[in-house]
């Protein structure tokens, strides 16, 4: 892995904080697209919702970019917004293109090109997903849990469906309080127990992460969704990573006090999302294992990768049953 430093790549070592303890970037790009161009929450304006102007690079493998490929979907965003994805396997440059997912607007090689023709000299990572603007060769954003936002409402008056709405007015204060638990403990708690290099901050992030699944179990025995009666952002932002939990992060990341498996409403709920229309092309179980366990040779450094689990995503739920919150 690296990072630009200055516009100049950098390989580095895994990061840490001296503690032991993973620490995420904060993101760069933070720019919005709105209806009429206007500026958005941050960022600089210029950049108006248009069919066909904007491209999103992620990798199949990301949960943080799988946000974004979940909700263009749920949108019907897929003849205003193009996706490509890079390839699975991650090396000293970073993400990589091949000629099975190359780029296909500059045909570069590798993600880092594409934050250096943003910025020549950008210091920072060099993630996914990239939130790209085709007319003015730029990154509007690289920040997923705002993208999806960007996607959610800037879009309605270009075909978008304006019946779906993922962060409705009237759920964003229980939406917002659960997004932060579940960021910094499942999202993210998944990293800094699979990334933690002492036994101290592996254990506080495991134990973390499981609290709050322990907690999700019994919300989620009572009600269908997350928060009311339709799915909304929270639980997509859960499910990315809910749907990497058996195939990666037990054993890959040692997030294995229990398995998602032994959870039987975590497991339905799992399904119920799954099986919405359209998402199940979304997840693609082979690459995201063939990314984690071959990429991270700090965490794996064979690079094999484990035949299991058998899991079925398409068995029945039995949710309807329940009541909305
Ligand atoms: N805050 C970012 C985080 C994205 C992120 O960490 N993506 C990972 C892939 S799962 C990445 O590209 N990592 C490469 C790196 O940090 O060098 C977001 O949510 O959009």
């Amino acid at each position: 892995m690296g990072q630009l430093v200055d516009g100049k790549w950098k390989i580095d070592p895994p990061r840490e904080s001296g503690d032991g303890k993973f620490k995420r970037a904060k993101t760069h790009f933070r720019n919005w697209i709105t209806p009429d161009g206007d500026a958005g929450p941050t960022g600089m304006g210029g950049f108006p919702a248009a069919a066909g102007r904007y491209h999103i690079y992620v990798s199949l493998a990301c949960p943080w970019a799988h946000r974004t490929l979940v909700v263009r979907k749920l949108k019907g965003l897929e003849e205003q917004i193009s996706v490509s994805s890079c390839a699975a396997f991650m090396g000293d440059h970073g993400w990589e293109f091949t000629d099975e997912f190359p780029d296909p607007l500059y045909k570069k090689k590798y993600v880092h090109e594409l934050y250096q023709k943003a910025d020549a000299g950008y210091t920072g990572r060099a993630s996914v997903p990239v939130l790209w603007d085709k007319e003015r060769e730029t990154i509007v954003s690289n920040e997923s849990a705002e993208i999806i936002r960007m996607l959610n409402s800037a879009f309605d008056g270009l075909g978008a469906d304006a019946s779906v709405d993922l962060y409705p007015a009237a759920l964003r204060a229980e939406i917002d309080r659960i997004n932060s638990v579940v960021y910094d403990t499942v999202n993210n708690g998944v990293y800094k127990s699979g990334f933690a290099t002492t036994q101290a901050a592996y254990e506080e992030a495991a134990t973390a992460l499981f609290v709050t699944l322990d907690e999700l179990e019994e919300r989620l025995s009572r009600q269908r969704y997350l928060v009311g009666e339709r799915p909304t952002e929270a639980d997509w932002r859960l499910f990315t990573t809910l749907v990497r939990f058996d195939p990666v992060y037990v054993g890959h990341f040692k997030c294995n006090i229990r398995r998602l498996a032994d959870y039987a409403n975590l497991s339905n709920y799992l399904r119920d999302l799954y099986q919405v229309p359209g998402i199940a092309e979304t997840v693609h179980i082979d690459y995201i294992k063939e990314h984690y366990y071959r990429s991270h040779t700090s965490v794996n450094p064979t690079g094999i990768v484990p035949i299991g689990p058998e899991i079925d995503l398409k068995a029945p739920h039995n949710r309807e049953r329940l009541q909305a919150a």
